[in-house]
């Protein structure tokens, strides 16, 4: 290694370590060295063994030297082969985008336990490190510790990160209590099709924020001391939308009322943690909540959020494409039921342990252990509600359920504009699938014969999974390319199947 290298990795260490908010002797201690060791490397004037980089990027969750970083992730399956086993349900994704939105709301110290793993995660804590937030996982763990600064510096916004998600737009929430002008990034996310923002800016008017869209940027304007005079009615029943107004009433010291609001998992989530910051919330898990905020956040509060039923609906969808009898733990069932219901009445048999309770003491969770057996295709379209309907997020699995059950099965997405118009590519796999129009595919079963084929990831992370499951029945072997969006939503995706006996690797392009 050359000076100007060593230098290099070392300020890039540096940086790592400041971002963490470690010492140089918190980071000498982890890797059983002296700080005078990790001050050298700083300053490029120790040679290092790629053994001792390995060791200094896991310490600080961040990997300096990889080959090929930048070049996208695939994954090679070897397909064909059957599941056994035990799997548990990681913490969902949705909640945890939001309740890092909410930990801005916090002067204190927010520890958020067991968070997922995920690049959708990965994301806010870059957008919220370079605002000024210090985020640090506790070494060995998934749990993130956040601590907001005095004064939240939105001009140096890592911009690259924040256009990655659609998350951001649930900054406006907490942010209109902090600065009276900031600008946002557009929000990006699943390429769904157009996806809007107009309910957020309509419901957090009554705050006082004042959203111009301009080139690729929110502009946002707060006029001081407004908050809502009357029941805020959300014009849909979407989940960001109602979180946003979460965020916003909960430093609102006055009673804000919100209809038709979204009872979805992850609003629970954010409620279950908002009252932990004090703040007190009615309504629960219905449409209509009543918050009454707190003008002034400032305590250490630790939560973990609920297991994701999505993960749990794929990790079925998997057992069942692959004719397997696995056992998948902490399925979170308040939010699966209609998806249950919709599966036993295919004929598909599973069994059910006593229901228990999430970390967060309130949702439901069962182990659930599949039965396999044939399939026929429901009675009825299957298509999407907002909680507690069939979960819209959940539909892309049903498609591939659809593939393995006798007859044919109409699957209707009236929510995004492109999400059933990927589920063709599950064609390329040997599904007969028939695309009706944008929001219609109809699918015919049973596939017998399951075919490994390489394919480009749908860039949507449901049916991207959908693809990587359907690869699992083929024999031989099968590439799925560009898998960033599956990385978006599903921690260790590949390793996990893998520990079930299926055949997953990750690989890049050199
Ligand atoms: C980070 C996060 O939590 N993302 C979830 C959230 O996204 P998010 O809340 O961002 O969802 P969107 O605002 O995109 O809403 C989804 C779509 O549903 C339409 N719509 C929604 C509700 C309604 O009553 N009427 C209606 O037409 C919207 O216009 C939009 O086209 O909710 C979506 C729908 O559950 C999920 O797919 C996403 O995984
Ligand atoms: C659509 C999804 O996510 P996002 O809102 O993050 O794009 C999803 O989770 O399937």
């Amino acid at each position: 290694m050359t000076d100007t290298y060593l230098s290099r990795i070392g300020n890039l260490i540096r940086d790592a370590r400041r971002h963490k908010g470690m010492t140089q002797s918190d980071l000498a201690e982890l890797l059983a060295t002296s700080q005078s060791a990790i001050a050298r490397i700083e300053q490029g004037g120790q040679n290092l063994s790629l053994e001792m980089l390995a060791r200094i990027g896991e310490a600080l969750d961040s990997e300096f030297v990889s080959l090929g970083h930048s070049q996208p992730t695939h994954l090679r399956v070897e397909g064909g082969k059957q599941l056994s086993g035990t799997i548990e349900v990681k913490t969902s994704k949705n909640a945890a985008v939001a309740l890092l939105c909410a930990a801005l709301l916090n002067k204190g110290r927010t520890t958020l336990r067991s968070l997922a793993r995920i690049e959708e995660v990965n994301r806010i804590v870059e957008v919220l490190g370079s605002i000024g937030v210090k985020t640090r996982w506790l070494p060995g763990t998934n749990d993130l510790e956040i601590i907001p600064p005095a004064k939240l510096d939105m001009d140096a916004i890592d911009i690259d990160a924040a256009r990655r998600t659609r998350t951001v737009i649930m900054f406006l929430g907490p942010l209109l209590h902090e600065l009276d002008h900031f600008q946002l990034p557009y929000a990006g996310g699943c390429d769904l099709g157009t996806r809007t923002v107009e309910p957020h800016m309509i419901a957090l008017r009554d705050f006082g924020l004042n959203i111009h869209a301009t080139q690729g940027y929110y502009e946002a304007h707060v006029r001081e001391g407004q908050s809502p005079a009357k029941p805020i009615v959300l014009i849909e029943r979407g989940d960001t939308v109602t979180e946003n107004v979460l965020l916003a009433a909960a430093r609102n010291p006055g009673k804000t009322i919100v209809r038709n609001a979204s009872p979805n998992y992850m609003v629970q989530d954010l409620c279950f943690f908002l009252q932990k910051l004090g703040v007190k919330i009615e309504g629960i898990g219905s449409t209509t909540l009543t918050i009454e905020g707190v003008a002034n956040i400032d305590v250490d509060v630790d939560y973990q959020p609920s297991e994701d039923p999505i993960e749990a609906m794929s990790l079925l969808a998997a057992a069942v494409v692959t004719d397997s009898a696995i056992t998948i733990k902490r399925v979170p069932i308040e939010f699966m039921e209609i998806e249950l219901a919709t599966l036993e009445t295919m004929g598909m048999k599973f069994d059910l342990t006593p229901e228990y309770f999430s970390a967060n003491g309130h949702t439901r969770l069962v182990d659930l252990t599949t039965i396999p057996g044939p399939l026929k295709a429901p009675a009825d379209k299957i298509h999407p509600m907002p909680f507690p309907g069939l979960n819209i997020d959940n539909l892309p699995f049903f498609a591939l359920i659809a593939a393995k059950a006798e007859g044919t099965t109409m699957i209707h997405d009236w929510v995004y504009e492109n999400r059933a118009i990927y589920l063709t590519e599950l064609t390329k796999v040997g599904v007969q699938v028939q695309l009706l129009d944008p929001h219609r595919v109809m699918i015919t079963g049973p596939t017998t014969k399951f075919r490994a084929a390489e394919v480009g990831c749908p860039p949507a992370l449901r049916p991207g999974v959908v693809v990587l499951l359907a690869m699992l029945a083929a024999p031989g072997t099968s590439v799925l390319r560009n898998v960033y969006v599956i990385n978006r939503g599903y921690e260790d995706l590949a390793e996990r199947l893998t520990a079930l006996g299926a055949k997953v690797e990750t690989f890049r392009d050199i």
